[in-house]
């Protein structure tokens, strides 16, 4: 492990120099191992901050401003091939829908091989034997025979393992995950953000983790930042920030939590 995520000053927006920008002046630091939130409301600008560190920006979109560095190394900011490669060997990104990233066409072992040659340079039987192992340490069952299914062969489930077998698959020090749980179904989304947190524990592998969803935030991750309109408008313990928010906007964002679940305060920042 190199050091921290440490993004400053990012700002995300058309190229036109008029143009308003949907992120700006944007600090973050994920420390090795740690799991840091980031919630807002819809449209706050969570996605974007996100593709922008991993380079994965769409297109007008583009990196205004800011820097992007894993300890000592600053990573381009471009959105070129070469810039997503030197992404891609330090930080991963977990999408909510794994369709977005893997190829329906391909078999799944074959998409996480792809990455072991590309980004790590592994021979084809050896990224073939790794594919294999970071299905299983994906919690595959049974990863020789799943490695070759397609994607619309598996689960929901199954397929966001596949998604984060296909993440790990460039040894990558942070994962950024963009609502990884959102669209699986209560029992399945408990057992993925446990896979998460193992991932998190025993690679020492740092997590930067956007949800709408605060009880799920409070279980996995230590601090918080909270984004309204393209900026973090509050950092701090998850817990004290839930618990006590200090800005109006984390109120209202606790309260219609709270609203939503029909709980009391201990449900927003004590959910375990
Ligand atoms: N490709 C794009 N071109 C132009 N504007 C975009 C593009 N993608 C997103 N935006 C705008 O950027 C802003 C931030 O979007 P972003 O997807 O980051 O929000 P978010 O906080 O992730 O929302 P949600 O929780 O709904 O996913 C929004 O106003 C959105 O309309």
């Amino acid at each position: 492990m190199s050091g921290a995520l440490v993004v400053r000053g990012l700002a995300v927006g058309r190229p036109e120099r008029d143009a308003h920008p949907l992120v700006s002046e944007l600090d973050l630091t994920v420390q090795p191992g740690e799991c840091l939130g980031l919630v807002g409301e819809s449209g706050s600008g969570k996605s974007l901050t996100l593709r922008a560190i991993a380079a994965l920006l769409p297109k007008p979109l583009v990196v205004r401003a800011g820097s992007v560095a894993v300890g000592d190394a600053v990573l381009p900011l471009t959105a070129g091939t070469a810039a997503r490669k030197a992404r891609r060997a330090r930080i991963a990104m977990v999408f909510q829908d794994p369709s977005s990233a893997l190829d329906p066409l391909k078999r799944v072992g074959a998409q996480v091989a792809a990455v072991r040659q590309h980004v790590r340079g592994r021979s084809r039987a050896e990224a073939r034997r790794d594919a294999v192992q970071l299905l299983a340490e994906a919690r595959l069952p049974h990863p020789e025979q799943l490695y070759g299914r397609y994607p619309h062969e598996l689960s929901g489930g199954q397929r966001q393992r596949v998604m984060i077998a296909f993440a790990l698959a460039s040894d990558p020090e942070f994962l950024l995950c963009d609502e990884p749980t959102t669209a699986l179904d209560v029992t399945v989304q408990a057992e993925i953000l446990a896979l998460l947190d193992e991932i998190r524990v025993t690679k020492g592998v740092g997590v930067l983790f956007v949800t709408h969803d605060l009880p799920v935030i409070a279980r996995v991750s230590s601090r918080i930042a909270v984004m309204r309109h393209g900026a973090v408008v509050e950092t701090g313990d998850t817990l004290e920030v839930l618990g006590a928010p200090a800005h109006e906007y984390t109120r209202g964002l606790v309260a219609s939590a709270l609203a939503l679940s029909g709980g009391g305060a201990a449900d927003a920042g004590g959910a375990s």
